[in-house]
């Protein structure tokens, strides 16, 4: 029987940097055949579309799969499982398989998903790498500390109480092998070696601990870890139980029967948020633009937005990233056959004014400051 083919799980936050991480790793494979499986959460394929257009030699556009559906924890079946078998039976398997979730999945339905039939004595989970935005969990967003958190939240009563962020997270790092601590460069060395300090102590006990800055870390770091994470579930339980638990005690596990208990675990948090994308003309000035992007992110409480510009007399796209309140844009690639218009996914909890964010971010700023 031929060796499984290792599969490395990404998993992390929206926007802590697992694209940015599979980029690197993919530019440094040193001929290694990767596939990737992308399970992008909306519907504008961005993080596909950043990584096919990457120019990487090892890269085919063929050898980047995205799932066609939100959430892989509901999906593993119709989705998932489909896609794992075309790849496992292509006539030249790759060497190395990487999924990332989307930001806001839940990474265990997906590492059991690996017990399946026909695929547990094909592929095996080589580790969980969970990415954390440095940055975001020393400023206390989406952090551990459910109770900060939540302290926070009912202080600003423009947020719902009663979301899922601070579960995903812990879910996020209960599962891992490896987390990374992502945007290094944005930390002081005190908050780089405090939050080093904390994860470690929240996570399971050989997980490994690493700091980089824009994903950068060794591909044979990365990859080749050897956990078999797929037959070590229980080690990496949900620690999280139904979120509506503190609020009504008869929510308990109790009534539900056995086989759905770890569904009920889940609470599935992922219907807690929703994303739209917004379609848009060309912008004519792209710093009065990502000004006003800001704005509008703090307004209405987007957690993420990213997507491509088209900016006047530049054949170049625009790539806008913001996490939070930081935006990142440049210009990637040329738009090619694609039309020239400015597309931006919106991801929040769910309740996002929609017909307001769309028309603001339709209309176009009015020229930037000039600086004093
Ligand atoms: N300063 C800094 N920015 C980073 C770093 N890593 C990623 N970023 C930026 O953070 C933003 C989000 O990065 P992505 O790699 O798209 O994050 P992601 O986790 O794939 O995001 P989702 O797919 O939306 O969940 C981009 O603007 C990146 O350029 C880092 O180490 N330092």
């Amino acid at each position: 029987m031929p060796a499984k083919i290792p599969a490395t799980v990404i998993t992390g936050f929206l926007g802590a940097g697992k694209t940015t991480l599979i980029r690197h790793m993919l530019q440094n494979a040193e001929g290694k055949r990767i596939a990737l499986i992308i399970n992008e959460f909306g519907d504008l394929g961005v993080d596909g579309e950043i990584l096919r257009g990457c120019g990487i030699e090892n890269c085919a556009d063929e050898d980047v799969v995205e799932l066609s559906n939100g959430c892989i924890c509901c999906t593993v079946a119709d989705d998932f499982i489909p896609t794992m078998e075309a790849l496992l039976s292509r006539e030249t398997p790759p060497d190395h398989i990487v999924i990332e979730t989307s930001g806001l999945a839940l990474p265990q339905p997906l590492v059991r998903a690996f017990n399946w039939p026909g695929i547990s004595t094909r592929v095996t989970v080589d580790g969980v790498v969970t990415v954390v935005d440095g940055k975001a969990v020393t400023e206390g967003r989406f952090a551990h500390d459910v109770a900060a958190v939540d302290a926070q939240r009912t202080a600003d009563e423009g947020l719902d109480h009663d979301t899922p962020l601070s579960e995903l997270f812990e879910d996020q790092i209960a599962c891992a092998d490896m987390i990374v601590v992502n945007k290094s460069d944005l930390l002081t060395e005190a908050e780089a070696e405090a939050l080093t300090t904390r994860l470690k102590s929240e996570a399971r006990g050989s997980v490994q601990v690493l700091r980089a800055s824009m994903g950068a870390l060794p591909v044979d770091v990365l990859l080749g870890q050897g956990v078999g994470a797929e037959a070590d579930m229980d080690a990496r339980h949900e620690i999280h139980h139904h979120h509506h638990h503190d609020d009504d005690d008869h929510h308990d596990d109790d009534h539900h029967d056995g086989d759905d208990h770890h569904h009920h675990e889940h609470a599935h948090g992922h219907d807690e948020f929703e994303s739209f994308v917004v379609n848009a003309s060309e912008i004519t000035d792209p710093k009065a633009f990502t000004l006003h992007l800001a704005d509008v992110i703090r307004q209405h409480d987007i957690l993420r937005l990213k997507g491509f510009a088209a900016v006047t007399g530049k054949p170049m796209r625009l790539t806008i990233q913001a996490v939070g309140p930081r935006i990142d844009s440049y210009y990637d690639q040329p738009f090619g056959a694609a039309a020239r218009e400015t597309r931006l996914v919106v991801i929040g909890m769910a309740g996002l004014d929609r017909g307001a964010i769309e028309s603001a971010l339709q209309s176009q700023p009015q020229k930037a400051p000039q600086p004093a």
